[in-house]
């Protein structure tokens, strides 16, 4: 057991959901489960499928892991392989769950046929959603810069493609990915993906002695092929001076459907006092962070203080759900639907528990904002062709736009909330100052020009 706790602890750092970056994983066992035995697994005696729950002890506080792997006969296994995590005893190695059809056909089966799979004080429950044939689907690994692991399930012929998600961090209770676009989904809103089904776990309790917590471990979704995200229409559109404004302004009606549909599925709240007092001591703990880790921030921290205590003495909406990390990456551009919004999960940076609780729908009008920022951003760094002001003035009509759109189906008067909003964007930038210098760390310029622009002139809504 401890050799194979020892495997993934030298193969984590490797994988790009593992939080703790550039630091070895001080790895605690927490559980596993293994799939029912009706699943097609079964059948396949060389290989033992075993999903573990590890928590790294080295990060404060822990963080839980799922991790899936398949172990199969050494001599079976193409020793080229990118996916083996390690050998823990002779003859038998490792391999990543995902990359592994024994992993993703027990998976797949957990979440459209139901079952449970079982370890010791674990348990896997499977929530079949919607009917679906599964036959002759096949699994592939999504590439990409992601926080979880999405499996593709398509056939030749492309019938019937799924995603399906495997929560990588583990938290207790419902997952608002799930929670939010299940609850949409069933609504009949046309701007998320159908809902097709979801693992609940249930493993044993740290903090309590024989206690034990049930969280999500997987969610599965209509997969939209072929289609690009909003964050790769923008850079094109942006890097070849094409006009985005009508694409700008669907996407700001389509966010504020969605704001509309949450508004009316989910409790609201009034912005209480120690709503507005645990928000704003959240944008001052982000700021020192932020101001430890890029040090550059330390020089606007007043003016940043400003802006804050400026949007603290306005009046604020109603809090509601909301989708919480809401940028370009998150929305799909989907011919004869429109946009569709993806990945409900909040700030991976951010504790589960704030991402579930009611928020200011204006936090996502600002995170797109400042995905249009990132557009102008990113063609800079990257030495682009065009002249640094066109790019510049793409972002702010595509900002106008967006705006238009978002306040003519809301009904909402943004301009009422300028300072609320302006803050929000503070703070975005703020996180994404942190976010950027623990990932990609030659991006952070982009942040750190916004504090400066949004601190020494707020940017005008329109
Ligand atoms: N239903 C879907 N249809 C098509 N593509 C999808 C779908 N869901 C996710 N994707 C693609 O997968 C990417 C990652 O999904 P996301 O939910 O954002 O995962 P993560 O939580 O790992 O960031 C998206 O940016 C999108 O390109
Ligand atoms: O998609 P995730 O939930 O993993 O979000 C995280 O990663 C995003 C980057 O992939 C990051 O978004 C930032 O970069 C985007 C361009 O790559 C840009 O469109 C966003 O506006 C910007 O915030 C996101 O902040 C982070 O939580």
């Amino acid at each position: 057991m401890d050799s194979t706790l020892a495997c993934l602890a030298a193969w984590m750092p490797r994988q790009r959901w593992y939080s703790a970056k550039g630091r070895q994983p001080s790895l605690r066992l927490v559980g596993w489960w293994d799939p029912p035995t009706t699943t097609a697994v079964a059948t396949e005696d060389d290989a033992r499928v075993r999903t573990f729950l590890v928590a790294d002890e080295g990060t404060l506080p822990e963080v839980l892991y799922q991790v899936p792997v398949v172990a199969r006969p050494t001599a079976s296994i193409d020793e080229a392989s990118e996916h083996i995590i390690g050998s823990p005893e002779p003859g038998t190695t490792l391999l990543d769950g995902p990359f592994d059809p024994a992993f993703t056909s027990a998976l797949l089966g957990l979440v459209t046929d139901g079952g449970q799979g079982t370890g010791p004080r674990t348990t896997a429950l499977g929530h079949p959603h919607a009917t679906v044939s599964t036959d002759g689907l096949v699994a592939r690994v999504l590439s990409g810069e992601q926080s979880n692991t999405s499996l593709i399930y398509r056939r030749d012929d492309g019938v019937g493609p799924i995603i399906c998600k495997l929560f990588r961090q583990l938290h207790p209770g419902l997952n608002p990915d799930i929670e939010l676009q299940s609850a949409l989904a069933d609504a009949g809103s046309p701007h998320v993906p159908g809902a097709i089904g979801s693992i609940e776990g249930t493993w044993p309790d740290s903090a309590t002695a024989g206690g034990s917590v049930t969280g999500s471990l997987a969610f599965a979704q209509e997969f939209l092929p072929g289609v690009e995200d909003a964050w790769r229409v923008a850079l094109n559109a942006a890097s070849s001076g094409d006009d985005f404004r009508a694409q700008a302004h669907a996407l700001g009606a389509a966010t504020a459907d969605v704001h509309l549909s949450l508004a009316g599925l989910f409790p609201t709240q009034p912005a209480t006092p120690e709503d507005r007092e645990s928000t704003m001591v959240t944008w001052r703990q982000r700021l020192a962070i932020a101001i430890a880790e890029v040090p550059a921030i330390a020089a606007r921290r007043e003016a940043v203080e400003a802006v804050y205590a400026r949007a603290a003495g306005t009046p604020w909406p109603a809090m509601q759900r909301i989708h919480g990390d809401y940028h370009l990456g998150q929305v799909l551009q989907v011919p004869d639907r429109g946009w569709v919004l993806l990945d409900f999960e909040g700030e991976p940076l951010r504790p589960m528990s704030e991402r579930v609780r009611p928020d200011l729908a204006l936090r996502d009008v600002a995170g797109m904002l400042r995905s249009f920022d990132y557009v102008a951003g990113s063609i800079g760094l990257g030495g682009a062709d065009r002249p640094v002001d066109a790019v510049r003035a793409w972002a702010a009509d595509a900002r106008r736009a967006f705006v238009q759109g978002y306040a003519g189906r809301s009904g909402a008067d943004l301009e009422d909330h300028s300072e609320l909003l302006a803050a929000l964007e503070v703070d975005k930038a703020v996180y994404e100052a942190i976010y950027e210098s623990r990932n990609r760390p030659t991006w952070v310029a982009i942040p750190l020009a916004a504090i400066t622009r949004l601190v020494d002139g707020p940017t005008p809504l329109l």
